[in-house]
């Protein structure tokens, strides 16, 4: 070996151990088409975890999840976390969880990747306009159910970590260089997120002292920017989902027929409904608002530093008008305050066409959204006693009963926390700019359990835009956001690295 290659070695190792945040920008770039593969497969995949019918794919893509993490070099499980009690009494098997790990030395920090591959339902005829489960490439945009909520971010996590990543072509004359992983990363990804998280609660406690054992921090990124300036997310609503059934004759019945001569139970349940909120929007349940804690202060300031425009919002949303006009306002009211929204009614025909029926039993579906001070145990018990002191005013011979199905908390951070600091840092690289901290009015079920439970400091770093459509019609994540999303992850993982081991 002559001098010169010596000192190529030497220059070589030296370059390996800095980080090469350049290099590794430029391989995602290279390797694009790749990624945007790996997003089809996974979205073909009708991982839908509220319809029991679907249950066989959202076990394919555990099983998928778990072979992709094994490729990319990880120790992989699949874990039983055992049945889920459906509500006509009968069991079904929740989809297992996988677990990963790349890494394990103890000299570096550990944190624990969480997301979730299970998706919302989606049809063609919703008024999609391409297939949901054919990711479609339409002006940089991919368009399918699940891509940016939350399969691309949870792709994007795993190409990151992978050992494709540790052996780079590298421009200086040695063909190959090594770049280690700067912390030690785990993953927990789940196919129940959509539904509360069945089972997932039990897995953390159980595993608590084993898996989270050597975890420092936890990384979830199932959330979207909330304009085009990238964002860290702070806090979360929970969600109090609500079954609302009124059951009344002992089958469907003609409405010539019969209409005029019983009580409906469509006219019952739509009654109780009216008396959940207000047209402007203020919730009638008595004792929920007084439990919210006020806005502080500093709350005002942070949400008057965002960068949100109103008319852009009204844009996205296709409105007129909204409920507030003022951006702290809305802001507070997507964020920070509770809010019912109901999302339909089962048993109610709702085809097209004139069908003339009363149908014979309605089960109404609506939600609370939890911010702090709020308690599902005491929202449930305030929903149910309310409910059956409107509906016994109605005098009705119907019989109504009302179940919570998912009772989640809802979550907030320290963003002076050095994982908010190492997301600034991070952000700063990638797209040289400041990010916006926000809140997320949509919910993360597990979170505020991997806090209470773990004791573990969380941050969320959407890689998600702003208009992506999640949970609605043409849900896409945009290349930018994927590619681009994939170097946030990798210079955050560095950042994360450089965080003195004292902070928890
Ligand atoms: C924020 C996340 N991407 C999401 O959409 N979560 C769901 C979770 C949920 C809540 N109740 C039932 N599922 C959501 O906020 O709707």
């Amino acid at each position: 070996m002559n001098l010169q290659t010596v000192h190529s070695i030497l220059l070589a190792i030296s370059y390996s151990q800095a980080f090469q945040y350049t290099e590794l920008a430029q391989y995602v770039d290279d390797h694009q088409e790749e990624y945007v593969e790996a997003l089809r497969d996974w979205v073909a995949v009708e991982s839908d975890s509220s319809n029991i019918f679907k249950r066989p794919e959202l076990h394919r893509m555990m099983e998928m999840v778990a072979q992709k993490l094994r490729e990319m070099g990880g120790t992989v499980e699949l874990v039983d976390i055992g049945e889920q009690e459906l509500p006509d009494g009968q069991t079904l098997a929740l989809p297992k969880v996988v677990t990963a790990q790349f890494g394990s030395d103890p000299s570096k920090h550990t944190v624990c990747v969480y997301g979730h591959v299970d998706v919302q339902p989606a049809k063609l005829e919703d008024g999609w306009a391409t297939n949901p489960y054919n990711l479609t490439d339409i002006k940089g945009n991919l368009y399918g159910r699940g891509a940016s909520d939350n399969k691309a971010p949870v792709l994007i996590a795993i190409i990151r970590t992978s050992t494709a990543f540790m052996w780079l072509y590298f421009y200086i004359s040695l063909p190959q260089t090594i770049t280690d992983l700067p912390v030690n990363v785990k993953f927990l990804i789940e196919g129940m997120e959509e539904t509360g998280s069945n089972g997932l609660d039990a897995f953390i406690l159980a595993q608590n002292d084993t898996f989270f054992s050597d975890v420092d921090y936890i990384i979830i990124s199932d959330c979207g920017w909330l304009s085009r300036r990238p964002a860290l997310t702070y806090g979360t609503r929970g969600n109090c989902y609500f079954f609302a059934e009124v059951e009344g004759p002992k089958q469907d019945l003609h409405s010539g027929v019969y209409g005029g001569t019983v009580i409906e139970p469509m006219t019952d349940l739509i009654g109780i409904l009216d008396t959940l909120i207000s047209p402007s929007g203020k919730i009638l349940i008595p004792g929920i608002r007084e439990a919210v804690a006020p806005l502080s202060d500093e709350e005002w300031k942070m949400y008057q530093d965002v960068e949100f425009n109103l008319d852009h919002y009204k844009n996205e949303t296709g409105v007129n008008q909204l409920m507030y006009n003022n951006k702290v306002d809305l802001l507070a009211h997507m964020w920070r305050y509770p809010t019912v929204s109901i999302h339909g009614i089962e048993g109610a025909f709702s085809d097209s066409g004139t069908k003339t029926v009363i149908p014979a039993k309605v089960t109404a579906k609506f939600s609370i959204r939890q911010v702090p001070d709020m308690d599902p145990a005491v929202v449930k018990k305030q929903v149910t006693d309310y409910l059956y002191s409107v509906f016994a005013k109605r005098k009705s011979p119907n019989s109504l009963k009302v179940t919570m199905v998912i009772g989640a908390k809802p979550w907030l951070a320290d963003t002076q926390h050095p994982l908010y600091e190492a997301g600034k840092a991070a952000v700063q690289r990638v797209f040289n700019m400041d990010p916006d901290m926000i809140r997320e009015g949509g919910t993360i079920p597990i979170a505020r359990t991997f806090q209470d439970v773990t004791g573990k400091s969380i941050i969320m770093m959407p890689i998600g835009g702003f208009d992506d459509g999640m949970h609605s019609q043409n849900e896409k994540i945009s290349r930018y956001n994927y590619i681009e999303g994939t170097k946030l992850f990798i210079a955050y993982l560095n950042e994360v690295a450089q965080i003195k081991s004292t902070s928890v």
